[in-house]
């Protein structure tokens, strides 16, 4: 768990803990015998702390036992030998808040550094809101702590965190060093022993402000700027107090559980399982050498830059010179921006352009281990071009649609070789949203899945396989989301009552400024062809769709020329085309009495807790009947779509695990009560496997053994 290896009057710990090096109980003691080891041997004068592969990823987020960090971060700094942290790779956590207690740094240049732990619920509470301020002076660190986020060598150098960057091995360096200042005095190495710079009230205000906004509704980034700030004012030892205390605080919100839970649920969710017992465990998938994109529009070129960014050659393939050339200049800007922005440097762009091919018809397509179709959504034209590409490709090519909702068999049935289709369901803009839905069609095989699965993780997804239904995952549960939405203000809300509780649940917006974001027409286009689909015409009157109902008010808005903020309103009024500010309006006010009217709807006064159940509940039952028909194959995945896809609030943990926190009885109870009052919303029929886990007080993550024993599911 942790080496000692004396040399030279230099005793170095190497954490060799893989694959992250957290500090988990048996590490802790092993550094705590080793520190005492190293401090009782008259022949060691110094000691250097290092990881095997990386430095320290923190605490072990399972293991909570004794010694502390806290305890191990006193041991180190009031060491009478001097200790040098010797960093590579990861100092995150409490594996920084080690690095921070030893009285020297020495880290390699690509070494990161961070404070994690708001991320997963929890404060830095090793010491860490007090030894930082007094190390990089309370602005900065107002500023690192609460955002969680990583920081490369040269700003920790900047900063003062690190004392020496080096290119080569950062272990030797410091072991060198180590030795160069044996007998050195110490006092003014440690960190807790140091005035905080800059204690100003006014870094408070700003940090909070930003917090609030970028961590919206958790908890520890304020208690962390609350906790860093008070110890600023006292002495160390008060701080690590407040520190204390606070952390109880924070660690008996729920918010840790549901963090941690979520950090988990995303390494969890691309480890497939197929309902044929194949797995990620079992079958091997290929590598993708090269492939090709069908299509040169938002999702096409967004779909190419994420695999050149990856390294893997595409060709982008249009059937018009004039739409591919759109394409590779949207794509070109894109990347001239990075340069520009300094994400990448010039040298880079050139590198990664000079994968990219282009070709006009698919006639160029018979080397290629990939093809991602993605063109718009349309059934018949997806076919048609399936039926080509199985034509031209080689017969081992993979043939992908990216598609939203499509059904992926009918697709596979154009061609001869339906175990190598699948879906993809890449997310706007596909080169940056880190969700990719893998959609299994009955005949995909098990190889394909395994090689989509591992395509996606080369591309820097997180992909989730699910299986074919209208919607995939995702799609299926928002758009119950969506109708509901629509309902509520039919029946008394304004769009920005509605807006207002999903915000305060914590989605970054609500439906209906969502809507006004996408276009109100997509939304009316795809009822139209619905409608067209059952063989129903649509008037004004239409209430019903196949016996479900149905809203029109946004037909009724886009038929005033209202589709959201490119014609500059929408649900809101936002001054002129393409503007951003949304403003209550009394003519779209007009609009939805007027439209409630000619339907004969009564508005009424509707309570918060009702728009927050009807919002919300419909989604979560969605989610337990994908489950009961196995479109997902556990509840993590479904948790996972929602929280990189659809931005569902984190410290919730997502639908599923927010269900459980609430009690599924509970939940189960106000469905049955909603299906009740609206008979006509197939949604609010309550799922038989949350009926069972609810009736049985059986917690979600046990959903498999009551999903097993009934022979109903
Ligand atoms: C708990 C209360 C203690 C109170 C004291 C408070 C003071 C200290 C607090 C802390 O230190 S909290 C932890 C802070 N650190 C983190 O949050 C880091 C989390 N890890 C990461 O960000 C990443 O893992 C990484 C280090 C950047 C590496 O990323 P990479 O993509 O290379 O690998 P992963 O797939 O993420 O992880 C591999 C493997 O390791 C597991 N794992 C990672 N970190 C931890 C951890 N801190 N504890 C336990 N397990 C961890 C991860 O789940 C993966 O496992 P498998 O999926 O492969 O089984």
């Amino acid at each position: 768990m942790v080496d000692y290896i004396a040399r030279d009057g230099v005793a170095l710990l190497q954490v060799n803990n893989p694959p992250v090096n957290a500090l988990s109980h048996h590490v802790r003691v092993a550094i705590e015998e080793g520190l005492k080891k190293a401090g009782q041997d008259p022949r060691i004068k110094s000691i250097v702390i290092s990881g095997k592969g990386s430095f320290i990823a923190g605490a072990d987020i399972k293991d909570v036992s004794k010694p502390t960090i806290l305890e191990l971060c006193d041991l180190i700094e009031s060491s009478g030998k001097p200790v040098v942290a010797a960093i590579k790779g990861f100092a995150l956590g409490g594996g920084h808040e080690i690095a921070i207690s030893c009285h020297y740094r020495i880290a390699h240049e690509k070494s990161k550094f961070g404070f994690p732990e708001v991320d997963i619920g929890i404060l830095p509470a090793a010491g860490g809101t007090q030894r930082f301020p007094r190390l990089v002076g309370l602005e900065a660190a107002l500023d690192l702590i609460p955002s969680g986020r990583h920081i490369g060598a040269a700003q920790a150098f900047k900063l003062g965190i690190v004392d020496k960057v080096v290119r080569g091995d950062a272990v030797e360096e410091a072991v060198k060093f180590a030795k160069s200042i044996a007998g050195e005095p110490l006092v003014d190495r440690r960190t807790s022993q140091r005035p905080v710079m800059g204690a100003e009230n006014a870094f408070l205000a700003a940090a909070v402000k930003l917090a609030m906004k970028k961590k919206k509704g958790m908890i520890a980034p304020i208690v962390c700027l609350s906790v860093s700030f008070m110890g600023s004012l006292l002495p160390f030892e008060q701080g690590i107090q407040v520190e204390a205390a606070e952390a109880v605080v924070v660690f008996t919100s729920g918010q840790m559980g549901a963090l941690q839970y979520a950090f988990f649920a995303q390494r969890a969710a691309p480890k497939w399982l197929l309902p044929c017992g194949a797995s990620f465990k079992t079958v091997k998938g290929r590598p993708i050498r090269n492939a090709a994109v069908i299509g040169a529009g938002t999702m096409g070129t967004g779909i190419t830059m994420a695999m050149l960014n990856a390294g893997i050659p595409v060709t982008l393939v249009e059937q018009d010179r004039k739409f591919l050339d759109k394409g590779v200049s949207l794509l070109k800007l894109l990347y001239a921006g990075s340069v520009s922005l300094r994400k990448i440097t010039q040298d880079q762009c050139d590198a990664i352009l000079s994968k990219l091919n282009t070709a006009v018809g698919y006639k160029s397509l018979t080397n290629v281990d990939l093809v991602i179709e993605a063109v718009y959504e349309n059934m018949a034209l997806k076919k048609q071009i399936f039926a080509e590409l199985d034509r031209i490709c080689p017969p081992e090519t993979f043939l992908w649609t990216n598609t939203s909702a499509l059904d992926i068999d009918e697709i596979a049935s154009a061609t001869r070789r339906p175990d190598k289709v699948l879906g993809t369901h890449f997310f706007v803009p596909a080169y940056h949203m880190k969700l990719l839905e893998n959609v299994r069609g009955k005949l995909t095989s098990a190889e394909t899945v395994a090689s989509a699965q591992m395509f996606g993780t080369r591309i820097g997804k997180i992909p989730v396989v699910v299986g074919n239904c209208h919607g995939f995952v995702g799609n299926r549960m928002l758009h119950k989301y969506v109708y509901e939405a629509d309902f509520l203000i039919e029946e008394g809300c304004w769009p920005e009552d509605v807006d207002m509780v999903a915000e305060n649940f914590g989605l970054p917006l609500g439906p209906f400024k969502v809507r006004d974001l996408s276009g109100l027409d997509i939304r009316v286009r795809g009822l139209l062809e619905q409608a067209k689909a059952a063989g129903i015409e649509i008037n004004p009157a239409t209430r019903f769709l196949n016996g479900e109902r149905i809203s029109l008010l946004s037909k009724s808005l886009v038929d005033k020329g209202h589709c959201g903020r490119k014609t500059g309103r929408g649900f809101y009024n936002y001054g002129k085309p393409g503007g951003k500010i949304p403003l209550n309006d009394r003519f779209i006010k007009d609009v939805i009495v007027e439209y409630c009217a000619e339907r004969g709807i009564e508005r009424r006064k509707v309570a918060y807790q009702e728009i927050e159940e009807r919002l919300f509940l419909p989604l979560i039952n969605e989610g337990f009947k994908i489950l009961e028909e196995g479109i997902a194959s556990k509840p993590e995945d479904i948790d996972t779509i929602w929280l990189l896809g659809y931005a569902w609030p984190r410290h919730t943990g997502g639908p599923m695990y927010y269900a459980n926190m609430v009690g599924l009885d509970k939940i189960y109870n106000r469905i049955c009560h909603y299906n009740e009052l609206h008979k006509h919303s197939a949604h609010w029929q309550p799922s038989l496997l949350l009926k069972k886990l609810a009736a049985s007080k059986t917690p979600m993550k046990d959903w498999m053994e009551v999903a097993q024993a009934s022979s109903k599911l």
